[in-house]
């Protein structure tokens, strides 16, 4: 064990070699704030993970793995980033969901809760308000999820919920809206090639690494006509994330919060920000809706600036489509 972990207590990062974790375990890095992941390597990748950030290969359903790691390394909060996160194969095999997004976090609660980490930092998704009928959306919206991804995710919250009141465990609920961009170092982003992500695909496709970005209905409505969503800087989301922790471990109660800016971008104005600033053009075709597809998801977003003091650092969108697009071409895999 090295001097700073005999000395200082750990934050059990989940998932930490995925996109999100990446950056939020080199924010934690960046912040002096020690920290070990356990990633099973799915769909992340090795040297995303930060060299000085131990990485233990293996799943969380894993309760004994779990168990070591929190004593070896003297865990006092869990970051759960780990789950499976594309939505149509959740319809398609939502049992697979429901045991990694929700058993999975059953699994690790409940070791959390047997040996005594009490902090609890959890990724969730705007996807738990399903179709509102209501936006901008704040944190009182009714969470009806419309697919087995949104639902194995609230499940979490609940299970989260009720341990808070029975067992003093303090948790922060992430809600995300649209998540985008890259390090603004370089030194991370989203790296599978599989992405269904609106600018990661659009980045794609300007590359040449895809013949055309589809855009997903243009009759919806909304002012031109395309998808509005609120669109969240990974950096500023991984800022939020390390001011969470600092929050619950100076006491601070469970709070649940959405993570968007609290404007919105419809497909249009993403594709013209990204043909603004590389000064190409984006291969484009227009096609029908994609199924499940709210028109519009915003964020009301004033509960986490107040509570956590998050002030966010690159929310132009000009910003976000810049990194994103810096990494993509730092990609040296070509997309399908
Ligand atoms: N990307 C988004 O736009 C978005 C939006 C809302 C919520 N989220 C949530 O954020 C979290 C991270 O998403 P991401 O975009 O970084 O996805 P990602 O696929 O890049 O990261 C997930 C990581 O978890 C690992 N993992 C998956 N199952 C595991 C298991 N059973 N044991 C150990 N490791 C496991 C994967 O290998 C990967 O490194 C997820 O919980 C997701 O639901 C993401
Ligand atoms: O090739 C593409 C991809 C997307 N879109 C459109 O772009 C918008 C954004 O789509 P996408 O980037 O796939 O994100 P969402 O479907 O909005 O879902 C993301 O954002 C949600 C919160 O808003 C989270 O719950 C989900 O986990 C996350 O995947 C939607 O209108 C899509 O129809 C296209 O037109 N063409």
């Amino acid at each position: 064990m090295s001097d700073r972990s005999a000395s200082s207590p750990c934050v059990l990062v989940t998932g930490g070699a995925g996109y999100i974790g990446s950056h939020v375990l080199h924010a934690l890095t960046d912040a002096g704030i020690p920290a070990v992941t356990i990633d099973n390597l799915s769909t992340g990748r090795r040297r995303a993970v930060p060299g000085a950030v131990p990485l233990i290969e293996g799943d969380i359903g894993d309760a004994s793995l779990l168990e070591r790691t929190i004593r070896e390394h003297r865990v006092d909060a869990v970051m759960h980033f780990a789950g499976s996160i594309v939505v149509p194969e959740s319809v398609s095999n939502p049992l697979a969901y429901y045991r990694n997004n929700t058993v999975n976090s059953l699994t690790l609660l409940d070791t959390c809760v047997r040996l005594g980490v009490g902090n609890v930092v959890f990724s969730s998704t705007a996807a738990v308000y399903g179709s509102p009928e209501r936006v901008p959306i704040d944190e009182e919206t009714p969470t009806v999820p419309i697919n087995p991804y949104g639902a194995s995710k609230l499940m979490t919250e609940r299970m989260l919920r009720d341990a808070g009141a029975a067992h003093g465990v303090r948790s922060v609920i992430l809600r995300y809206f649209n998540v985008a961009g890259a390090d603004p170092e370089g030194r991370t982003g989203q790296a599978t090639p599989v992405a269904t992500h609106l600018i990661k695909v659009a980045c794609q496709a300007l590359l040449g690494r895809r013949p055309a970005l589809s855009i997903f209905g243009t009759d919806y409505p909304t002012p031109d006509g395309t998808c509005i969503r609120d669109y969240i800087h990974v950096s500023d989301l991984a800022d939020a994330h390390v001011l969470a922790l600092l929050h619950l471990r100076r006491g601070g109660e469970s709070l649940v919060l959405n993570c968007g800016y609290g404007g919105g971008a419809s497909v249009h104005e993403v594709v013209e920000a990204l043909e603004r600033v590389s000064g190409e053009r984006v291969p484009a075709t227009l096609a029908p809706r994609r199924p499940g597809d709210p028109p519009q998801l915003v964020a009301v977003a004033d509960r986490i600036r107040e509570r956590l003091g998050w002030v966010p650092k690159h929310d132009r969108l000009d910003d976000i489509v810049r990194s994103a697009l810096v990494w993509e071409r730092s990609l040296d895999h070509p997309a399908p």
